[in-house]
């Protein structure tokens, strides 16, 4: 879909205002300026911060971010229309408006017949006024006006005269820009094309597009409308907003500047996209959305055997865009829809040479494909299948070596006293080392027991911490005898991996997970420093 096009579109950023509205989203006044100061290094033109009449903390806002320098955004306050009833200039959310400091500033207003008459309950001449006299007043104290058409399309649908009125009395007024807002996000592309393409014909005001996500179709009709005319792209950095969300700027820019060669963002500033998504979602205490289109870290990751197949002689073949276009990375899996070429792509992506038709290729693969049936998951469970290719194209001294392990559980019924406790007999250079250590839990105790073990022959252990741990019942028709995966994150402070333990017992599923862990972060260990450890005896 490339249209060759070199017209510039502006970003509207609204995560700060219309994003801040999403269930569970919440910016602490620091983590406002936070984005500010990201999306600015970005080249993102408008910000709009919140509205100041609304709480303490966007009235600080304001008054703190104009103390920022910012090289590429300009900060926008918003607000609504005047009140029903009340003279522009008397109006108290007005003044708020004006006391936000800002050089611009946007308005929403009516559109729609049904708001009119039954939410702000006035008359269509009365809303008209509000209109014009709240734009020309905002004009005549020397602002930049965004003005906000609620509605707009729904408006549009029901009174096509009156809503067109609605724009005409805005732009008439003197309004910057006029904004075309698919507020409940229900429009389809064609609705959206038409009325920006009229709009654009009758207004002489710059024409922008704000929509939500009801119809899972927030974006593309962002996109509609640019290719109708609009040049203003409102939305939010991941789509955050109230109900669904709005336009996902991120999609959006990717969007515009790769697919219709509209320029967005300045030069450097599109592998930027992952970044600026995650930085976000970090900031919102959020996590990324694995699946999110061209950031997500599934976006680019490939399972099925055919495609990876293709993709290792061609990476368009299953790619729309490179992925490092914005910042993103391409990711092979493993598991029982592979082929040959996962094991190869993946052993290359680990730094290991093999080819399609050695003999290890397909044994390991045979093994992936055994183990998954059995309830592995190497897909998820990346530092485990680098080990089983490791173990099965180097020679492999192991670490140590399990003798036994003994896990208990004692509760007195009273309740008054529980602990778990686990030994573990190991054998470690030549030694046998007999461990006991108590936990919060069996599983805990293990750990403890385990890593108590190795601590004086492996001391760098005591970076690594564990992270998360998932336990999943497969097969829950067996009931309390169902086979058990568990995956294990762990974390060195600089890295991160997951282990997979399978079994009919939770305690050795853990165990496998957990030795995996170790063994992998020993091996890891001895790659970076060049030499191997010493071994097991
Ligand atoms: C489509 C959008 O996303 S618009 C943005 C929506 N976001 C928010 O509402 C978040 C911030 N809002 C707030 O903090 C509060 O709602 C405030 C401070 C703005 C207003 O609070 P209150 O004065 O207590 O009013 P409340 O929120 O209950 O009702 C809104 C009032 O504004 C009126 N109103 C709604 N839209 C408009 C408009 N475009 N122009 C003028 N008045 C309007 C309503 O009719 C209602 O007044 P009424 O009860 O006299 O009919
Ligand atoms: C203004 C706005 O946020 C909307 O109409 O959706």
């Amino acid at each position: 879909m490339q249209h060759g096009s070199d017209e510039a579109v502006t970003i509207y950023d609204t995560t700060l205002r219309d994003g801040a509205q999403a269930e569970n989203v919440h910016f602490s006044l620091p983590d406002k300026l936070r984005i500010v100061r990201k999306l600015d290094e970005l080249g993102i033109a408008y910000i709009e911060g919140g509205w100041p009449g609304s709480n303490p903390k966007d009235l600080a806002f304001f008054r703190e971010v104009s103390t920022v320098p910012l090289r590429a955004s300009r900060i926008v306050a918003f607000g609504s229309t005047r009140k029903a009833g009340v003279a522009v200039d008397q109006d108290p959310q007005i003044r708020m408006l004006l006391d936000a400091g800002t050089k611009a500033v946007a308005v929403f207003g009516k559109t729609w017949l049904l708001h009119v008459r039954k939410v702000l309950r006035v008359t269509p001449e009365e809303n008209l006024e509000m209109i014009r006299e709240t734009i020309a007043f905002l004009k005549s104290c020397g602002k930049e006006v965004v003005y906000d058409a609620e509605h707009a399309f729904d408006g549009y649908q029901e009174d096509p005269a009156y809503a067109l009125e609605c724009l005409e009395a805005a732009s008439e007024a003197g309004a910057d820009w006029v904004v075309l807002c698919d507020t409940n996000g229900g429009s389809l592309p064609e609705k959206i094309t038409e009325l920006t393409a009229l709009a654009a014909r009758k207004i002489s005001s710059r024409i922008g597009i704000h929509t939500h996500n009801d119809g899972e179709l927030a974006v593309a009709n962002a996109l509609a409308a640019v290719q109708a005319g609009a040049t203003q792209v409102q939305g939010t950095i991941n789509g955050y907003g109230e109900r669904t969300g709005n336009c996902n700027l991120i999609s959006a820019i990717a969007n515009l500047e790769i697919k219709m060669g509209k320029r967005v963002l300045p030069p450097g500033a599109l592998s930027r996209l992952q970044e600026l998504s995650y930085f976000v979602d970090e900031t919102a205490n959020l996590a990324p959305n694995p699946r999110a289109p061209f950031v997500g870290r599934c976006a680019f990751a490939h399972k099925g055997g055919t495609h990876v197949n293709a993709i290792g002689k061609l990476f368009r073949s299953y790619e729309h865009i490179e992925p490092e276009i914005v910042g993103n990375r391409r990711r092979i899996l493993v598991g029982e829809l592979s082929g040959r070429s996962n094991i190869v792509l993946k052993a290359k992506e680990l730094g290991l040479t093999l080819r399609e038709d050695d003999a290890r290729t397909r044994e390991a693969l045979q093994q992936v494909k055994e183990m998954e049936g059995k309830g592995y998951e190497f897909e998820a469970a990346d530092a485990s299948f680098e080990l089983l290719l490791r173990k099965r194209l180097l020679p492999y001294p192991p670490f140590f070596q399990l003798v036994e392990y003994h896990v208990s559980i004692r509760r007195f019924p009273a309740k008054e006293y529980e602990v778990s406790e686990a030994t573990v007999k190991l054998s470690v250079k030549g030694e046998t080392v007999y461990t006991v250590a108590e936990g919060d839990g069996p599983i805990h105790a293990l750990d403890q027991a385990l890593r108590g073990g190795l601590e004086r022959f492996y001391p760098d252990l005591a970076r690594v911490s564990l992270r998360d741990y998932k336990v999943r019942i497969l097969g829950p028709m067996a009931g309390t005898g169902a086979v058990t995966r568990v995956l294990v994150e762990s974390s060195d402070g600089s890295i991160s991996w997951t282990t997979v333990g399978v079994s009919t017992n939770i305690v050795e599923a853990s165990w496998e997970a957990l030795v995996d862990s170790i063994e992998y972060w020993l091996l890891r260990l001895e790659r970076l420093a060049g030499a191997p450890l010493p071994k097991a005896g």
